[in-house]
């Protein structure tokens, strides 16, 4: 039996030694929620010229002659639109220009529209308002040609999708997603079981490890047979990265999977853990691929597979050299808590700003085997073994949507 400290160790070895995700090239409309493989670095600087910032009017401000007036004039020539590409200036004049126009070339200040009159194709401007550069986003003053964009081991979302669009990058290669098998098993599931029971834990995980960017395939041993279990486990095996397995690994009398996968060869690198809820979880290697055999209760399930799956799965597809934990958050108990003294508690809570400061709060129905309480929770609280928690006391979770 290991602790959660131990169990993570062991999981940051064992992501170290599977192979490195293949590469693969997509469109990049396609690149939501995918993991760029290499870095992306800038075609072109951004603006790619000297660009108008308003709709108004362009000029050179050393054209402008100070008569000692507050106001001058200037005579309007050309009209340059986004897409135009301009003669250069024309000097003594100016040109009508729109927001996102290319600056004719010569041309140094940009005075907005609703600033100036216009009569008889004359431009009438006070000089207070000229300034080099005025009005102007200067060529590479976002980005200049060779900069970083993006680093490999990024997950891409509309935000990095704007970025590479911007270049005009059309294709992006990213990490092929990791195939998870999931294997749930359990006699109750059978519609024909005298007590028949829902089978949560497959949607549950599917939903879990989809949003997460793996491919789910699942199956349902629906007996305790040890030879369907077997069969299942030897099927998703072969065309699997990691595998998950639910239900039958604790002590009762058909509780095959450990005998299942020791028949099958399946090396244990750890039998249970020091956590509540979640005890049973146990970690095999069948070859090369990783076994979480995470214990039925759904809510342990849920447990198992937040604390422990996702951070390997996201190691995985994120090429990452150790477990990828997710961020944490710091808040006020609004509770009192005790750990077990052996074992790390993990609790599903609400999470809510109180002034300038965030409140975790506990959600109804804690049990292993409970899911209401997920379905009211913002998050999971960790508390170490032996620790007790005071009303007030700051502790920290990880919400389910940085996961
Ligand atoms: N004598 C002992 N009994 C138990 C121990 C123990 O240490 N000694 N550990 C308990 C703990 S902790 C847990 S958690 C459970 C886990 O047991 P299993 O992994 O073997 O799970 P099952 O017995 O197959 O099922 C337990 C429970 O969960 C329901 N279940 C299972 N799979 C699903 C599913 N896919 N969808 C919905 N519900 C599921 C199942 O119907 C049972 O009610 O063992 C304790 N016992
Ligand atoms: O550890 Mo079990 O998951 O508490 O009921």
């Amino acid at each position: 039996m290991v602790s959660y400290e131990h169990a993570q160790r062991i999981l940051s070895a064992l992501v170290t030694t599977l192979p490195a995700p293949e590469v693969e090239y997509v469109p990049i409309h396609q690149a939501d929620g995918r993991v760029l493989a290499t870095a992306l670095h800038a075609l072109s600087p951004r603006p790619e010229a000297d660009i108008s910032a308003m709709d108004g009017y362009a000029f050179c401000c050393a054209d402008i002659v100070d008569t000692g007036q507050a106001r001058c004039t200037i005579p309007l020539q050309d009209y340059v639109v986004a897409g135009d590409q301009p003669a250069p200036h024309n000097k003594g004049t100016a040109a009508t220009i729109l927001t996102g126009a290319r600056l004719p070339t010569g041309a140094d200040c940009i005075i907005a529209r609703e600033r100036v009159e216009v009569h008889d194709g004359l431009l009438h401007l006070a000089l207070s308002d000229i300034a080099v550069g005025k009005n102007i986003r200067r060529v590479g003053e976002e980005f200049a040609a060779g900069s970083t964009l993006l680093t490999a081991s990024q997950k891409l979302d509309w935000r990095h999708i704007a970025l590479l669009v911007s270049q005009n990058i059309k294709q992006v290669p990213v990490y092929r997603p990791c195939r998870v098998g999931v294997i749930a098993s359990g006699a109750e599931f059978a519609l024909s079981a005298p007590d028949s029971r829902a089978e949560i834990n497959t949607p549950l995980l599917h939903a879990m490890l989809t949003r997460q960017g793996a491919t789910v395939t699942s199956r349902i041993v629906r007996s305790d047979s040890r030879e369907d279990l077997q069969a299942a486990i030897s099927e998703l095996a072969e065309h699997s990265d990691i595998l998950v397995t639910t239900g039958g690994i604790s002590v009762g009398q058909t509780d095959n999977v450990l005998p299942v996968m020791e028949q099958l060869g399946a090396a244990c690198l750890f039998r249970r853990a020091k956590i509540r809820p979640g005890k049973p979880f146990t970690l095999m290697r069948l070859g090369p691929v990783p076994i979480f055999c995470l214990p039925g209760n759904p809510g342990a399930t849920a447990m198992c597979a937040q604390v422990f799956v996702l951070p390997f799965l996201r190691s995985w597809m994120e090429h990452r050299p150790t477990l990828a934990l997710f961020p944490t958050i710091q808040g006020r108990s609004s509770f009192s808590f005790s750990a077990l003294s052996d074992a790390t508690g993990f609790m599903p809570v609400t999470y809510a700003q109180s002034g300038k400061e965030g409140v975790f709060s506990l959600v109804p129905s804690q049990g292993a085997s409970d899911v209401l309480c997920f379905s009211r929770a913002d998050g999971i609280m960790q508390v170490p073994p032996g620790q007790a928690i005071e009303i007030g006391d700051w502790c920290s979770a990880t919400l389910f949507c940085s996961v």
